[in-house]
Protein backbone atom coordinates (compact mmCIF):
# COMPACT_ATOMS: atom_id res chain seq x y z
CA UNK A 1 0.00 0.00 0.00
CA UNK A 2 1.24 3.22 -0.95
CA UNK A 3 0.16 7.09 -0.59
CA UNK A 4 -0.18 9.28 2.62
CA UNK A 5 -1.04 7.98 6.04
CA UNK A 6 -1.38 11.01 8.62
CA UNK A 7 0.22 10.09 11.89
CA UNK A 8 -0.25 13.24 14.07
CA UNK A 9 3.44 15.09 15.01
CA UNK A 10 4.31 16.28 17.68
CA UNK A 11 6.77 19.11 17.15
CA UNK A 12 7.23 22.31 18.68
CA UNK A 13 4.84 23.94 16.29
CA UNK A 14 1.83 21.58 17.28
CA UNK A 15 2.19 22.93 20.55
CA UNK A 16 2.66 26.82 19.87
CA UNK A 17 -0.85 26.30 17.80
CA UNK A 18 -2.43 24.58 20.53
CA UNK A 19 -1.35 27.54 22.62
CA UNK A 20 -2.78 29.77 20.07
CA UNK A 21 -6.01 28.15 19.32
CA UNK A 22 -6.90 27.62 23.22
CA UNK A 23 -6.16 31.46 23.86
CA UNK A 24 -7.78 32.68 20.34
CA UNK A 25 -11.07 30.70 21.20
CA UNK A 26 -11.41 31.94 24.68
CA UNK A 27 -11.04 35.98 23.21
CA UNK A 28 -13.87 34.85 20.44
CA UNK A 29 -15.90 34.16 23.42
CA UNK A 30 -15.60 37.46 24.66
CA UNK A 31 -13.34 36.42 27.56
CA UNK A 32 -10.90 39.06 26.25
CA UNK A 33 -9.77 39.44 30.67
CA UNK A 34 -9.13 35.69 30.74
CA UNK A 35 -5.06 36.27 31.74
CA UNK A 36 -4.73 32.35 30.81
CA UNK A 37 -5.23 33.44 27.20
CA UNK A 38 -2.39 36.50 27.53
CA UNK A 39 -0.03 33.85 29.22
CA UNK A 40 -0.70 31.07 26.28
CA UNK A 41 -0.13 33.08 23.51
CA UNK A 42 3.08 34.40 25.03
CA UNK A 43 4.19 31.00 25.21
CA UNK A 44 3.06 30.31 22.07
CA UNK A 45 5.39 33.20 20.67
CA UNK A 46 8.55 32.03 22.87
CA UNK A 47 8.46 28.79 21.31
CA UNK A 48 8.02 29.96 17.96
CA UNK A 49 10.45 32.63 18.02
CA UNK A 50 13.15 30.49 19.97
CA UNK A 51 12.73 27.76 17.71
CA UNK A 52 15.53 28.26 14.99
CA UNK A 53 17.97 29.97 17.71
CA UNK A 54 17.71 26.38 19.74
CA UNK A 55 18.80 25.02 16.78
CA UNK A 56 21.87 26.90 15.67
CA UNK A 57 22.59 26.08 19.55
CA UNK A 58 22.15 22.78 19.99
CA UNK A 59 23.59 21.85 16.44
CA UNK A 60 27.81 21.83 15.86
CA UNK A 61 29.33 25.07 15.49
CA UNK A 62 30.45 26.47 12.41
CA UNK A 63 34.39 25.67 11.46
CA UNK A 64 36.56 28.18 11.70
CA UNK A 65 36.83 29.57 8.10
CA UNK A 66 32.88 29.42 8.01
CA UNK A 67 32.35 31.60 11.26
CA UNK A 68 34.25 33.78 9.40
CA UNK A 69 32.57 33.82 5.78
CA UNK A 70 29.48 34.72 7.96
CA UNK A 71 31.35 37.63 9.11
CA UNK A 72 32.02 38.38 6.15
CA UNK A 73 28.97 38.11 4.80
CA UNK A 74 27.09 39.77 7.32
CA UNK A 75 29.41 42.60 7.13
CA UNK A 76 29.45 43.59 3.69
CA UNK A 77 27.48 46.45 2.56
CA UNK A 78 25.05 44.49 -0.18
CA UNK A 79 23.08 48.09 -0.85
CA UNK A 80 26.45 49.64 -2.32
CA UNK A 81 27.53 46.71 -3.69
CA UNK A 82 24.19 46.48 -6.04
CA UNK A 83 24.54 50.49 -6.78
CA UNK A 84 28.30 49.53 -8.05
CA UNK A 85 26.30 47.23 -10.07
CA UNK A 86 28.10 44.09 -8.37
CA UNK A 87 25.03 42.19 -7.88
CA UNK A 88 22.15 41.83 -10.10
CA UNK A 89 19.51 41.47 -7.05
CA UNK A 90 19.58 43.92 -3.76
CA UNK A 91 21.17 41.18 -2.03
CA UNK A 92 21.78 41.04 2.27
CA UNK A 93 23.55 39.03 4.79
CA UNK A 94 19.89 36.59 5.03
CA UNK A 95 20.06 35.54 1.69
CA UNK A 96 22.87 33.31 2.95
CA UNK A 97 21.55 29.80 4.64
CA UNK A 98 23.46 30.25 7.64
CA UNK A 99 25.40 27.71 9.40
CA UNK A 100 22.77 25.47 10.84
CA UNK A 101 21.29 24.59 7.19
CA UNK A 102 25.08 24.93 5.58
CA UNK A 103 26.08 21.98 7.96
CA UNK A 104 23.10 19.78 8.05
CA UNK A 105 23.63 19.69 3.73
CA UNK A 106 27.07 19.04 4.67
CA UNK A 107 26.38 15.81 7.33
CA UNK A 108 23.69 14.93 4.09
CA UNK A 109 26.60 14.61 1.91
CA UNK A 110 29.11 13.27 4.03
CA UNK A 111 26.41 10.68 5.09
CA UNK A 112 25.77 9.44 1.46
CA UNK A 113 29.52 9.26 0.92
CA UNK A 114 28.95 12.22 -1.45
CA UNK A 115 32.58 13.09 -3.32
CA UNK A 116 30.70 15.21 -6.45
CA UNK A 117 28.65 18.00 -5.05
CA UNK A 118 26.41 20.84 -7.56
CA UNK A 119 25.05 23.89 -5.74
CA UNK A 120 22.85 26.04 -8.24
CA UNK A 121 22.84 29.81 -6.58
CA UNK A 122 25.98 30.08 -4.18
CA UNK A 123 25.67 33.25 -2.97
CA UNK A 124 28.59 34.15 -0.66
CA UNK A 125 29.43 30.54 -0.79
CA UNK A 126 28.65 29.63 2.89
CA UNK A 127 27.00 26.18 2.20
CA UNK A 128 29.66 25.40 -0.29
CA UNK A 129 32.35 26.26 2.29
CA UNK A 130 30.48 23.69 4.38
CA UNK A 131 30.20 20.98 2.39
CA UNK A 132 33.75 21.68 0.59
CA UNK A 133 35.37 21.50 4.06
CA UNK A 134 34.05 17.70 4.78
CA UNK A 135 34.50 16.28 1.36
CA UNK A 136 37.30 13.91 0.36
CA UNK A 137 40.31 15.38 -1.29
CA UNK A 138 40.98 16.26 -4.65
CA UNK A 139 42.73 13.62 -5.94
CA UNK A 140 40.19 11.47 -4.39
CA UNK A 141 37.53 12.87 -6.90
CA UNK A 142 36.17 15.56 -4.11
CA UNK A 143 34.99 18.35 -5.81
CA UNK A 144 32.08 20.99 -5.76
CA UNK A 145 30.45 22.72 -8.68
CA UNK A 146 28.65 26.34 -8.01
CA UNK A 147 26.43 28.06 -10.11
CA UNK A 148 25.92 31.71 -9.48
CA UNK A 149 25.02 34.52 -11.67
CA UNK A 150 26.98 37.19 -10.32
CA UNK A 151 30.63 36.83 -11.16
CA UNK A 152 31.64 39.43 -8.46
CA UNK A 153 30.64 36.57 -5.88
CA UNK A 154 33.67 34.66 -7.00
CA UNK A 155 35.60 36.89 -6.01
CA UNK A 156 34.00 37.64 -2.50
CA UNK A 157 34.43 33.99 -1.67
CA UNK A 158 37.98 32.98 -3.18
CA UNK A 159 40.08 33.90 -0.61
CA UNK A 160 37.96 32.09 1.72
CA UNK A 161 38.21 28.90 0.11
CA UNK A 162 41.60 29.49 -0.41
CA UNK A 163 42.53 29.76 3.63
CA UNK A 164 40.13 26.96 4.12
CA UNK A 165 42.91 25.06 1.83
CA UNK A 166 39.71 23.67 -0.23
CA UNK A 167 39.97 25.87 -3.40
CA UNK A 168 41.21 22.82 -5.21
CA UNK A 169 37.83 20.87 -4.78
CA UNK A 170 35.99 24.30 -5.95
CA UNK A 171 34.85 25.13 -9.20
CA UNK A 172 32.22 28.36 -9.75
CA UNK A 173 30.30 28.70 -13.23
CA UNK A 174 28.77 31.70 -13.92
CA UNK A 175 25.75 32.98 -15.35
CA UNK A 176 22.23 32.37 -15.82
CA UNK A 177 21.91 28.39 -13.85
CA UNK A 178 19.36 27.35 -17.28
CA UNK A 179 22.74 28.27 -19.61
CA UNK A 180 25.11 26.88 -16.96
CA UNK A 181 23.06 23.69 -16.35
CA UNK A 182 23.43 23.29 -20.41
CA UNK A 183 26.87 23.85 -20.31
CA UNK A 184 27.72 21.12 -17.97
CA UNK A 185 25.53 18.86 -19.62
CA UNK A 186 27.28 19.58 -23.14
CA UNK A 187 30.51 18.90 -21.64
CA UNK A 188 29.85 15.15 -20.40
CA UNK A 189 30.46 16.14 -16.24
CA UNK A 190 30.23 13.07 -14.32
CA UNK A 191 26.32 12.77 -12.73
CA UNK A 192 26.51 14.35 -9.17
CA UNK A 193 26.19 12.62 -6.12
CA UNK A 194 24.22 15.39 -4.46
CA UNK A 195 22.69 18.27 -6.10
CA UNK A 196 21.68 21.39 -3.45
CA UNK A 197 19.01 23.96 -5.24
CA UNK A 198 19.07 27.61 -3.92
CA UNK A 199 18.61 30.03 -6.53
CA UNK A 200 15.60 31.59 -8.08
CA UNK A 201 12.80 30.10 -7.30
CA UNK A 202 10.47 30.98 -10.34
CA UNK A 203 13.51 28.61 -11.82
CA UNK A 204 13.52 25.49 -9.51
CA UNK A 205 11.46 23.37 -11.96
CA UNK A 206 13.19 24.12 -14.95
CA UNK A 207 16.18 23.38 -12.98
CA UNK A 208 14.61 20.15 -11.59
CA UNK A 209 13.76 19.23 -15.16
CA UNK A 210 17.29 20.40 -16.20
CA UNK A 211 19.49 18.41 -13.74
CA UNK A 212 17.00 14.96 -14.28
CA UNK A 213 16.71 15.00 -17.69
CA UNK A 214 21.02 16.16 -18.30
CA UNK A 215 21.72 12.91 -16.01
CA UNK A 216 23.26 15.49 -13.78
CA UNK A 217 22.43 13.62 -11.03
CA UNK A 218 23.37 10.06 -11.07
CA UNK A 219 20.33 7.06 -9.68
CA UNK A 220 20.52 7.09 -6.35
CA UNK A 221 21.79 10.43 -6.09
CA UNK A 222 20.13 13.20 -3.54
CA UNK A 223 18.75 16.49 -4.07
CA UNK A 224 18.29 18.87 -1.59
CA UNK A 225 16.12 21.94 -2.46
CA UNK A 226 15.48 25.20 -0.65
CA UNK A 227 12.90 27.38 0.68
CA UNK A 228 10.11 24.64 0.06
CA UNK A 229 7.91 25.80 2.91
CA UNK A 230 8.78 29.75 1.06
CA UNK A 231 7.82 31.78 4.77
CA UNK A 232 4.76 29.22 5.08
CA UNK A 233 2.73 30.48 1.84
CA UNK A 234 2.72 26.36 0.94
CA UNK A 235 0.94 25.33 3.62
CA UNK A 236 -2.27 27.63 3.09
CA UNK A 237 -4.11 25.32 0.43
CA UNK A 238 -6.54 28.53 -0.75
CA UNK A 239 -4.43 30.67 -2.55
CA UNK A 240 -7.19 33.58 -1.35
CA UNK A 241 -5.42 32.72 2.29
CA UNK A 242 -2.18 32.90 0.30
CA UNK A 243 -2.83 36.19 -1.14
CA UNK A 244 -3.95 37.63 2.02
CA UNK A 245 -0.40 36.37 3.69
CA UNK A 246 1.03 37.91 0.78
CA UNK A 247 -0.88 41.57 1.52
CA UNK A 248 0.52 40.97 5.65
CA UNK A 249 3.60 40.04 5.62
CA UNK A 250 6.73 42.06 4.63
CA UNK A 251 9.52 40.20 2.50
CA UNK A 252 7.18 37.47 0.69
CA UNK A 253 7.29 37.91 -3.55
CA UNK A 254 3.95 36.22 -4.59
CA UNK A 255 5.94 35.01 -7.66
CA UNK A 256 8.25 32.82 -5.86
CA UNK A 257 5.91 31.41 -3.42
CA UNK A 258 2.97 30.40 -6.20
CA UNK A 259 6.70 28.41 -7.69
CA UNK A 260 7.32 26.69 -4.73
CA UNK A 261 3.78 25.65 -4.84
CA UNK A 262 3.64 24.22 -8.24
CA UNK A 263 7.17 22.28 -7.47
CA UNK A 264 6.12 20.56 -4.53
CA UNK A 265 2.98 19.60 -6.41
CA UNK A 266 5.18 18.01 -9.03
CA UNK A 267 7.97 17.06 -7.37
CA UNK A 268 5.58 15.13 -4.92
CA UNK A 269 4.43 13.17 -7.65
CA UNK A 270 7.37 12.11 -9.60
CA UNK A 271 7.47 8.32 -9.37
CA UNK A 272 11.29 8.74 -9.98
CA UNK A 273 11.66 10.17 -6.70
CA UNK A 274 11.14 9.22 -3.41
CA UNK A 275 10.48 13.18 -1.28
CA UNK A 276 10.51 14.24 2.43
CA UNK A 277 9.73 18.14 2.80
CA UNK A 278 11.68 18.55 5.99
CA UNK A 279 10.62 21.88 8.08
CA UNK A 280 14.30 23.16 7.98
CA UNK A 281 14.13 26.74 8.34
CA UNK A 282 12.51 27.75 5.79
CA UNK A 283 11.61 24.10 4.45
CA UNK A 284 14.52 21.54 2.83
CA UNK A 285 13.20 19.10 0.75
CA UNK A 286 14.91 15.72 0.42
CA UNK A 287 14.88 13.65 -2.71
CA UNK A 288 16.07 10.38 -3.28
CA UNK A 289 16.74 9.69 -7.34
CA UNK A 290 15.32 6.30 -7.35
CA UNK A 291 15.17 6.06 -11.49
C1 LIG B 1 19.44 32.42 -1.60
S1 LIG B 1 20.90 32.79 -2.45
C2 LIG B 1 21.84 31.32 -2.31
C3 LIG B 1 22.30 31.02 -0.92
C4 LIG B 1 23.33 29.92 -0.85
N1 LIG B 1 22.95 28.74 -1.58
C5 LIG B 1 23.57 29.53 0.59
O1 LIG B 1 23.41 28.34 0.91
O2 LIG B 1 23.92 30.38 1.42
C6 LIG B 1 20.41 32.72 -4.14
C7 LIG B 1 21.54 32.98 -5.10
O3 LIG B 1 21.08 32.57 -6.40
C8 LIG B 1 21.61 33.48 -7.34
N2 LIG B 1 20.75 33.45 -8.54
C9 LIG B 1 19.56 34.06 -8.73
N3 LIG B 1 19.09 33.83 -9.94
C10 LIG B 1 20.00 33.04 -10.56
C11 LIG B 1 20.09 32.45 -11.85
N4 LIG B 1 19.14 32.62 -12.75
N5 LIG B 1 21.19 31.71 -12.13
C12 LIG B 1 22.18 31.53 -11.20
N6 LIG B 1 22.14 32.05 -9.98
C13 LIG B 1 21.07 32.80 -9.65
C14 LIG B 1 21.59 34.84 -6.65
O4 LIG B 1 22.50 35.72 -7.27
C15 LIG B 1 21.95 34.43 -5.22
O5 LIG B 1 23.32 34.58 -5.00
Amino acid sequence: MSGHVDIPAETPLLSASKLVSSALSKLQQGQSTDPSALKQLQLALSILTSLDPYLDTHSSPASPALSSLLKATLEEDWTARHKEGKTTFPMAAGWSAGAYEGNFVAHVARSIGAKRVLEVGMFTGTTTLAVVERLPPAKEGGKIVALELDAWLGDFVKPHFERAGCADKFELVTGPAKQSLDELTKRGEEPFDLVFIDADKTGYEGYFKQIMDGGLLRKGGVFLVDNTLYKGAPLLSKQSDRKDLYGSVDGIAEDNAEALVRFNDIVAKDDRCEVTLLPVRDGLTWINRVA
